[in-house]
């Protein structure tokens, strides 16, 4: 649990000089980073720059090639398997997909991780879920409906419902938003925002989502694929507040939130007169 002596701005995940590689291909070159427990923190970059292997080493799920990662001080590549998988129980993670069991009703797929790390009355079990299901505005009728009855939208909110079963304390959500439209995008944006005001939690949110980045966080980072990096450029472009991106002037940031090609479409053009 987090200290309750902490003090409001330790970090709860801190990253340092985080280099991944797989085979020759570097992926993640030399992060550092420290996010303060309670923060909301948006991660943004074009496909591949390794967003996901970021938030999947913090949660160790991806092992460093070199550097370190720490969990509220204890650095992850050293703890074992029970230690490993009694620290992920302080996470939690809202999928793309939802990714829920299609077999099981939502009332099981929400309870699903109180069953296999709890030790709760089949009673407490019914009121934490349908307490839970309440937070992301779904209705107790729910919790005999298979996956396949709901919208994707609602089962986007069972699945933050069932990440948020086990009271963690670090949500990752991967594009939480992709998929839906726009109104029920903001609802998903308004209720991470609301979950965050409910509950003491830090979420780390992988969107390419300009409304979500503009207005969940308290913090957007940007990363730059490793491959457009000059020799000693940091490959976090942007780390800041929301007005702060919306005034940087930094070219690429600029032309990634505001969703404009740029010199791709001289790279389209060379690769055309290339063929
Ligand atoms: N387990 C793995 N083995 C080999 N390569 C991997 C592995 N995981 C990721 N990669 C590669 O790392 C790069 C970054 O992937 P990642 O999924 O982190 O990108 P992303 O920024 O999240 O992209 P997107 O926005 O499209 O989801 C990609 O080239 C991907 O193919």
């Amino acid at each position: 649990m987090i200290d309750q002596f902490m003090e409001a701005n330790d970090p709860l995940v801190r990253v340092e000089n985080l280099t991944v590689r797989f085979g020759r291909q570097t992926v993640l070159r030399n992060i550092n980073l420290s996010i303060p427990a309670g923060q909301t923190v948006v991660l943004i970059g074009e496909s591949g720059c390794g967003k996901t292997v970021l938030m999947k080493s913090i949660i160790g799920l991806i092992n460093p090639t070199q550097g370190r990662v720490f969990f509220d001080d204890e650095e992850i590549q050293t703890l074992n398997d029970s230690q490993l998988s009694r620290l992920r129980l302080r996470f939690g993670f809202v999928f793309q997909h939802a990714a829920l069991f299609d077999s099981m009703t939502i009332g099981q797929n929400v309870a699903f991780p109180l069953m296999q790390h709890g030790n709760f009355t089949s009673q407490q079990i019914h009121d934490m879920v349908l307490s839970r299901l309440s937070e992301v505005g779904l209705p107790d009728s729910v919790v005999y409906k298979k996956p396949a009855e709901l919208s994707g939208g609602m089962q986007k909110r069972v699945g933050l419902a069932r990440a948020l079963i086990m009271n963690p304390e670090l949500i990752m959500y991967d594009e939480p938003t992709t998929g839906l439209d726009p109104i029920m995008s903001d609802v998903i944006n308004e209720l991470i925002m609301r979950t965050r005001r409910r509950n003491p939690v830090t979420s780390i949110v992988v969107t390419h989502d300009m409304n979500t980045a503009k207005k969940i966080p308290d913090r957007v980072i940007m990363l730059l694929p490793a491959t457009r990096l000059e020799p000693d450029e940091n490959q976090i472009i942007f780390d800041g507040s929301v007005p702060e991106l919306e005034h940087c002037r930094d070219r690429r940031v600029q032309q990634f939130i505001n969703g404009e090609a740029g010199e791709r479409l001289m790279e389209l053009r060379t690769a055309q007169h290339s063929v």
